[in-house]
């Protein structure tokens, strides 16, 4: 087995949105981009599960006690409550992912991402997804049917306040057209991945080479 460090250090990448922007199908997008080789921390909440959501892919679905017990024993990296349920992300997957100087893709809200920024530091790179406009915000988050009506009001009521927080993220992306945003994406993941303090370690190494030649 190799023992040898990483050729370069992971990238920690968040995705935050109000409800129904499009941070879920972007997300899907980029993880079903098997050359990006990005893995999903997949949170837990309490939150019941959609119809399209299955336990253990898109969300592991715990009960209260389950979070609280989970929260006590420091095994989330960190929490919040959003619109009324309990999200967390599992501390120990993260880990591992980076570790092996692997990408993990956060889909966590503005809470969650100040947090992890605050934890991982230079490692995390944000990204903020904003709808083009409040009518097609209502209309995406009726289109895709998997909420009651007082579900979405809720939803519509926090968006406001999470839209005021696009300026704590490195990037903006207005999701109009999804394959264009995608595409963003793919962008600023790359370019992170070269960048320089990422890469120290494994261009240290080609370097020395390079130059005893
Ligand atoms: N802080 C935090 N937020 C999370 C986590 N998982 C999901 N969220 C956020 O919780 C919010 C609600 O997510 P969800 O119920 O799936 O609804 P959606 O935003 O309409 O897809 C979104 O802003 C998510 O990004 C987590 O582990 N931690
Ligand atoms: N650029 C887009 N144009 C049109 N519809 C979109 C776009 N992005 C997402 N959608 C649709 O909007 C709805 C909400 O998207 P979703 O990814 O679930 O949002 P979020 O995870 O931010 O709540 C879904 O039905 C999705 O298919």
């Amino acid at each position: 087995m190799d023992h040898s460090p990483p050729q370069r250090r992971g990238v920690v990448l968040i995705l935050s949105s109000p409800s129904g922007a499009g941070k879920t199908t972007l997300t899907r997008m980029l993880l079903q981009d098997r050359d990006l080789d990005l893995t999903l921390s997949i949170s837990v909440t309490t939150r019941p599960r959609r119809s399209s959501e299955v336990d253990g892919i898109h969300y592991r679905f715990i009960n209260e006690r389950q979070f609280v017990a989970m929260r006590n024993a420091s095994e989330l990296l960190e929490w919040a409550e959003v619109h009324g349920n309990f999200y967390g992300t599992p501390r120990a997957p993260v880990e591992a992912v980076l570790a092996q100087g692997r990408d993990c893709l956060f889909d966590i809200d503005y809470q969650g991402a100040q947090q992890v920024r605050e934890k991982m530091g230079t490692d995390t790179v944000t990204v903020f997804v904003l709808p083009p406009s409040m009518k097609e915000l209502r209309a995406r988050l009726e289109r895709r049917a998997e909420d009651s009506a007082e579900v979405i009001e809720r939803r519509l009521e926090n968006a406001r306040k999470e839209i005021a927080r696009w300026k704590d993220y490195d990037y903006v992306i207005v999701n109009d057209d999804l394959q264009r945003s995608f595409e963003d994406l793919i962008a600023i993941l790359r370019a992170e991945r070269q960048r320089r303090p990422r890469r120290e370690h494994g261009i240290a190494a080609f370097v020395d080479r390079l130059l005893s030649e």
